[in-house]
């Protein structure tokens, strides 16, 4: 596995504790090794504008991992998920899900593929793809998840047919949602809203749980 900085190993484990997640040390060395991963990626492919290590365990690692205990699975999509974030980071800290990855570009989806190669995660699919161009595998996702990728409305509509029966999507969004929410489309609606504190940032993580629902 990729080396990583080991000061990075005590705030990640603060964060994962107060999160209220016990992660084994193999899965925070994966962890670290990720961070180790779009660290040296980002020079050469832009991955993301958080650059430094430190940053990126709060704002990468921490804020994906505060959604864990909405996530059921065991089939997750993780719809424009540039370098693997959120579904990276919950593929290894839930290593019972099935999680897909699926980005436009090229470059994110490449750094998806080295980073399962090197991380040597068994239960990851990376796919390059536009959303809407995407065939639905037979029986669908049990939860679609998206971050920094759409508004709800977009988002919904972009992937309408991928959730299974009784599936949900998970958007994480930031603190104001409630616009977004009125925009939704009807036979869709959001079932919850939870405000998720992220160790070491700022402001609030909502994440908003949407289901279908019977149209009005
Ligand atoms: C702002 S980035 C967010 C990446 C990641 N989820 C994160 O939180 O760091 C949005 C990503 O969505 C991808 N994207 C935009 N439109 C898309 C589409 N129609 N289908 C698939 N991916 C798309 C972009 O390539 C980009 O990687």
């Amino acid at each position: 596995m990729t080396a990583h900085d080991t000061t990075l190993a005590a705030p990640l484990e603060r964060g994962l504790t107060e999160l209220g997640l016990e992660v084994d040390e193999a899965r925070r060395e994966r962890l670290l090794a990720l961070v180790g991963l779009l660290h040296k990626w980002n020079r050469a492919y832009n991955l993301t504008a958080v650059r430094e290590p430190r940053e990126m365990v709060a704002r990468h690692l921490l804020d994906s991992a505060a959604v864990l205990p909405h996530v059921r699975g065991p089939r997750l999509l993780d719809v424009g998920a540039g370098p693997g974030l959120p579904g990276l980071v919950l593929a290894i800290l839930a290593p019972e899900l099935d999680v897909t990855l699926l980005d436009s570009n090229g470059k994110k989806v490449r750094f998806q593929r080295q980073a399962v190669m090197e991380l040597g995660l068994t239960n990851v699919t990376p796919v390059q793809t536009r959303v809407e161009a995407f065939a639905v595998p037979e029986g669908g996702f049990d939860q679609v998840i998206s971050r920094a990728f759409a508004s709800l409305e977009d988002f919904v509509a972009l992937s309408a047919s991928l959730p299974a029966r009784g599936g949900q999507w998970l958007a994480m969004k930031g603190p104001a949602v409630e616009d977004e929410l009125a925009g939704l489309p009807s036979g869709v609606a959001a079932v919850a809203c939870h405000d998720l504190a992220v160790p070491f940032t700022e402001g609030s993580r909502r994440l908003v749980i949407l289901e279908r629902v019977p149209a009005a």
